[in-house]
């Protein structure tokens, strides 16, 4: 019998027992057997059969190969989540329109993610499972299948972009789009955004993005690629006078890129002008071959299984490549034909206006990722019943268990407040360039750090709350079947790329200590700094909350944050000035610059969160869903910060207390609206890539097949077994004496 695959088996555990979920599956007509062997070892073997399923949730037949033949069959297909559905409180269709920003984003993004889910050439069920080469053949595949489907179907820039996005697998193009077009949009003059984003746009070059070298990352100064003028050819010679020069990590440059805006110090009659972006051509636009002079390839397979292993990193090395004068990067600084070294008018701080931007489809994207794992989590732990059962009766959704409901909740909250804050940042960089364009660099220093430090925060958490998630789906979560596995490392260089989250921290830090210094000098702390204008009161103030339901009240969050921020601020600002050297004392009080860091950036979610529910939302109990998420956020990270809260005396314990009281409750509230909040994010089965996180929450026989699926059950005897098992089993190693 436990071998027998029969309809208990199958049954989906939130279904009452006894009731036949799956008849079609029990009594199918073959050959009159009333169950089927499928424990994989027995599988094909048994009884010499071949076994397999093939069910979609958009299918409504399911297709049984047994044996050699294939049979079809009518069936039912079933939404073991709709009763989950049907408790929701509030309209699923409008909560949809609030996350995607608008009806109109709403009503692209649905039908990109259709039209991608539908394309046979963008599957990725077995991606996994594919070796290197197989599997970046494959991306090119894709890649070169999507930008046809792009142009045949004259999309729109944002329409691409969708297509992009869930066609869910990196590629040179991301690096193309995302830092080689903007690079030269940021610091190309006019003619050169002409002569070569004229050809990007159309892709008649590829570019990545090669700032990176073996010796340094985060220390861009310390970059030690040369880019040297001689008059007499009015050329660069672009050279890497050490191993430790040679570009590394570049995106698309491994196997990919013709051309690539490549970092390296400006040398002009002897003398270092630091670091400059240059245009370089690669490869041949004829035969692909690298140009003399240049050795390039990729770095090598990196963390996971499919993931970010589809994107061909590289290294990079020049032997004194020469490229015309014209191909340095020069709308903010230039070389003359006559070799002097000039400065243009156009201020340095444009640069900034770049990397807003980039920092800000981070954050988006954080509120993409962790969604997209969340909503696995949270459906997984509707349909997985363990212990609790009485009578006979079923056991309990996981979900229903408070520590999972304790460890589910926060992140599903967190997806919602980074989707809003990014969607904020969004404005914020439209401001930005505005500012920019007027010459008023006032807010920039603040937008900087505030971008920083938000990518720094939603990249750190929503890499932790993948690896939450996983753990949340249990063993199943292990599985890449899951989904969990591959989002985890694809998403976690996150953390590492577009500066290292820690160095961008400590870069927040720096800019609060001086916020706080300057406080005294009349100078009017800004943007989301300008809470500590409030200095004075926010020293001594005292929480009045008194009972749990206090903490409901925006003001109390939002003061207990605010203070908890500043008497941070203000400790780290008055132990460095103790310190004989401001610079020695940074560095010995870097950790708690940090956590200083953590805490006005957690407060800036925490703030816009506020600001987009006390703003017009529409449909029905939309906003009072967004209200709880919004308390169960913050509140969450008061309690998983509450020695910070205490040590600055912001409240007392028994608030904290209080808090953690209110945060139980609005679990509760939130708990019958979990599934439909999650399917407010609108994602297609193919996007998700889980079969635990299938909308239907038929995960079971889906588990099955995906197993099945798996290379090594391609035979049932396995290829290694006259090698290495019989020998084993039959003893019959020599042994031999020394
Ligand atoms: C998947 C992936 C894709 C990438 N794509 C590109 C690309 O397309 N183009 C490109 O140019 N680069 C790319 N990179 C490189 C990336 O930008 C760098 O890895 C990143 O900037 C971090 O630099 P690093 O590797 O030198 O880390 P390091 O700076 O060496 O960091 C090592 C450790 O030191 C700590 N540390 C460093 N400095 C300080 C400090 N001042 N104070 C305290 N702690 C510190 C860090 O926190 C970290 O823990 C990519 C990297 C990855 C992983």
């Amino acid at each position: 019998m436990s071998n027998c695959l029969n309809q208990t088996h199958l049954s989906q555990p939130n279904q009452s027992r006894g009731k036949p979920v799956i008849s079609y599956f029990f009594g199918l007509p073959i050959k009159g057997k009333s169950c089927i062997y499928i424990h994989p070892q027995q599988l094909f073997y048994r009884r010499k059969v071949f076994f397999f399923i093939d069910i979609s949730r958009e299918k409504k037949r399911t297709d049984f190969y047994f044996g050699r033949k294939k049979k079809k069959m009518e069936v039912q297909a079933v939404d073991y989540l709709a009763e989950e559905r049907g408790r929701a409180r509030f309209d699923v269709e409008a909560m949809k329109v609030a996350w995607a920003g608008s009806k109109h984003s709403l009503e692209v993004s649905d039908r990109m993610s259709r039209l991608v889910a539908s394309d046979p050439v963008f599957q990725k069920d077995t991606r996994t499972m594919l070796g290197r080469k197989e599997l970046f053949n494959n991306t090119l595949r894709k890649a070169a299948h999507a930008w046809k489907r792009i142009n045949e179907l004259r999309l729109t820039e944002e329409e691409a972009q969708m297509l992009r996005h869930f066609v869910d697998e990196p590629s040179y193009v991301d690096l193309h789009w995302g830092m080689f077009v903007p690079a030269i949009k940021g610091q190309g003059t006019d003619e050169q955004q002409k002569k070569w984003l004229t050809l990007a746009y159309k892709m008649q070059i590829i570019g990545c993005y090669a700032q990176t070298e073996l010796g340094h990352g985060s220390n861009v100064q310390g970059l030690e690629t040369t880019a040297t003028f001689d008059p007499k050819s009015d050329e660069f010679v672009i050279h890497s006078p050490t191993l430790t020069s040679s570009k590394w990590w570049p995106g698309g440059l491994g196997k990919v890129s013709t051309h690539a805006v490549v970092y390296a110090r400006l040398i002009t009659d002897g003398q270092d002008h630091g670091v400059h972006g240059f245009i370089v051509q690669l490869r041949s636009l004829d035969d692909h071959s690298p140009l003399p002079g240049i050795t390039v390839g990729d770095i090598g397979t990196k963390f996971g299984n499919g993931a970010y292993n589809t994107m061909d990193n590289g290294v990079l090395q020049f032997d004194h490549v020469r490229i015309p004068r014209d191909q340095m990067l020069m709308r903010l600084s230039k070389v003359t034909r006559e070799g002097k070294y000039l400065q243009s008018d156009v201020p340095r701080q444009l640069v900034y206006g770049t990397m807003v931007y980039v920092r800000q489809a981070i954050v988006a994207d954080a509120s993409k990722a962790l969604s997209r794992a969340v909503c696995i989590a949270v459906r997984y732990s509707a349909v997985r019943r363990q212990f609790g059962s009485q009578d006979g009766g079923p056991e309990s959704q996981v979900i229903d268990y408070k520590t999972q409901q304790n460890r589910l909740f926060p992140l599903l909250a967190s997806a919602y407040a980074f989707r809003f804050v990014g969607e904020w940042l969004k404005w914020l960089y439209a401001d930005v360039m505005q500012r920019l364009q007027a010459s008023d660099f006032s807010t920039l220093p603040e937008a900087h750090a505030c971008t920083a430090g938000l990518k720094s925060l939603t990249t750190s958490i929503t890499a932790d709350g993948i690896e939450e998630c996983r753990k949340l789906c249990g063993g199943h979560g292990y599985l890449c079947s899951s989904g969990l596995p591959e989002l985890f490392a694809v998403y976690v260089p996150s953390c590492t790329y577009e500066g290292d989250n820690i160095v961008l921290l400590l870069q927040v830090a720096r800019f609060l200590v001086k916020t706080v210094s300057q406080l005294g000098s009349g100078k009017k702390p800004v943007g989301t700094t300008a809470y500590m204008g409030r200095v004075e009161h926010l020293m001594q103030c005292r929480s009045d909350v008194r009972k749990a339901e206090d903490w409901l009240n925006p003001s109390a969050i939002l003061e207990a944050f605010e203070a908890r921020a500043v008497r941070l601020a203000v400790s780290c600002a008055q132990n460095i000035s103790k310190a004989s050297n401001p610079e020695e004392g940074f560095a010995e009080l870097s950790a708690d610059l940090v956590e200083a860091a953590v805490a006005h950036c957690q407060l800036i979610i925490v703030s816009k969160f506020i600001e987009k529910v006390q703003g017009d939302i529409d449909g029905q109990g939309v906003k009072e869903q967004l209200q709880i998420l919004c308390n169960i956020y913050a509140l969450s990270l008061l309690h998983k910060h509450l020695g910070d809260f205490l040590s600055t005396s912001c409240i007392t314990p028994k608030q904290g207390a209080l808090a953690n009281d209110q945060l139980r409750a609005l679990y509760s509230q939130l708990r019958p609206n979990a599934i439909a909040l999650v399917d407010a994010f609108n994602y297609t089965d193919h996007y998700l890539g889980s079969v635990l996180g299938r909308y239907d929450g038929n995960v079971y026989p889906h588990l099955y097949e995906a197993a099945l699926k798996d290379p090594l059950n391609d035979s049932v005897v396995p290829e290694g077994y006259e090698a290495h098992i019989k020998p084993v089993l039959k003893q019959r190693f020599r042994v031999s004496r020394l």
